[in-house]
């Protein structure tokens, strides 16, 4: 056993995956193989969940079925929508509504009592979990605007039913081809804190149920996925402020303040999905008329590169362009890292049912520091 402290893990091998690759130095990213440049720009949503889930890319019928198959477990029983409404008046975070609607699930899955060994009911429940992730999201969104909530679309795909239960119009070829690469983008990144979070609970056998909870909690947090909302927000006060974004940077990095959306655990170069999500900023931009949100971008992103960031491994992570993207698309920000959760969600469940192949309890150590041999003294004498 050895006693070599590896804080936050780093680095450390726990398990074999064939789902994500990742070369940090030279900035790669793919899914079983398959580059992310050609599955974001080629590839719908649903290929890439039926090539996490089944291991490889479907044919043309492969696909029609199992995208009518994620399609009919779209709806959301009505207490869970009921639940979902309520959370929406009283003015919950999205992120806390979607773990509290994640959790009722279950009691209206027909195979909640299944045995967590079997694998074949574990996909359909995961299937089931994210065929329902944007119904619950885009009731959510649509209540609190004071809107009813909407039927799925079953001739949408799943990006572009999103979109159309969020906003109420079917959204244009841009919109559901944007939002459909961004899913995909967001989809699996090897061991996350979010996804490792998601591998400790099935490791004790727990149902899939579960491991999605546990991943929609880690994945809230600023460190990770909530950083897309931080980068979003930066760029409000920039603009509402009316500072120069040089001036906004200089004066984070005085105060030792860390710049959402920048650095990584395993980059040391820019994300290669931040590279195709600022193409699609840049193309979006001047379709819109409207470079705002890419200027300011631009310019934080040069005065870094200026400051020698990038020779120290601190460069743009997919957190630092998707927010603008959103925001072209119209969408909330407080719904950035729940969109973040819906496309992740098809990472947890690839990952437990990979891990629960070949299972093992994830049980770490910690170094004990405390003292020892304490001679207790009862309550009533301390
Ligand atoms: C989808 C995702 O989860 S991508 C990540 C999203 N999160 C963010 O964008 C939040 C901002 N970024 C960060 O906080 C970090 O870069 C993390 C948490 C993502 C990775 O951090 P770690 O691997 O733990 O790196 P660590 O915290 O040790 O940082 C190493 C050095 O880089 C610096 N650094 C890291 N990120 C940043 C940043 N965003 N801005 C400024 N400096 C930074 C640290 O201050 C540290 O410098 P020091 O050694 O002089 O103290
Ligand atoms: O891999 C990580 O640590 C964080 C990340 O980029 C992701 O989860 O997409």
């Amino acid at each position: 056993m050895s006693n070599e402290l590896k804080r936050g893990l780093e680095g450390v091998l726990v398990a074999e995956s064939e789902l994500s690759y990742i070369d940090g130095e030279a900035g790669k990213l793919g899914y079983r193989g398959y580059a992310i440049e050609d599955l974001a720009t080629q590839a719908s949503y649903e290929e890439v969940l039926y090539l996490l889930w089944h291991g490889e890319l479907p044919t043309r019928a492969e696909l029609e079925a199992f995208s009518e198959n994620l399609a009919a477990e779209r709806s959301v029983d009505d207490e869970v929508l009921a639940a979902v409404a309520d959370l929406a008046r009283s003015g919950a975070d999205p992120m806390d509504a979607l773990r509290t609607a994640v959790s009722m699930l279950p009691t209206y899955d027909p195979e909640a009592d299944a045995d967590a060994e079997d694998l074949a009911a574990t996909r359909r429940q995961g299937r089931r979990i994210t065929a329902k992730i944007p119904t619950i999201l885009a009731a959510f969104d649509r209540v609190r605007r004071g809107e009813e909530p909407l039927d799925p679309a079953d001739d949408l795909g799943y990006a572009g039913n999103f979109l159309y239960m969020l906003t109420g119009a079917r959204p244009d070829d841009v919109a559901e081809e944007t939002f459909d690469m961004a899913l995909t983008l967001h989809a699996d990144h090897g061991l996350n804190a979010s996804t490792f979070a998601s591998m400790v609970i099935a490791s004790t056998m727990a149902d899939i149920y579960s491991s999605v909870i546990g991943g929609i909690g880690a994945l809230s947090g600023p460190l990770h996925g909530g950083a897309n909302e931080d980068v979003m927000e930066m760029l409000e006060e920039i603009d509402e402020s009316g500072t120069d974004p040089v001036e906004w940077a200089t004066a984070a990095r005085e105060e030792g303040r860390r710049i959402p959306g920048y650095g990584h655990r395993v980059y040391r170069v820019k994300d290669p999905r931040a590279e195709i999500l600022e193409q699609r900023l840049r193309d979006l931009s001047a379709s819109n008329d409207d470079t705002k949100w890419l200027d300011y971008t631009t310019a934080i992103e040069e005065y870094l590169a200026d400051q020698g960031l990038l020779e120290e491994g601190i460069a743009p992570n997919v957190d630092f362009y998707s927010g603008s993207v959103y925001d072209h698309l119209g969408i909330p920000t407080d719904m950035y890292t729940p969109i973040f959760a819906m496309a992740r969600a098809g990472g947890w469940i690839a990952h437990v049912l990979e891990y629960q192949t070949d299972n093992r309890l994830i049980r770490p150590r910690a170094r004990y520091t405390g003292p020892t041999d304490v001679e207790f003294v009862p309550i009533d004498e301390r």
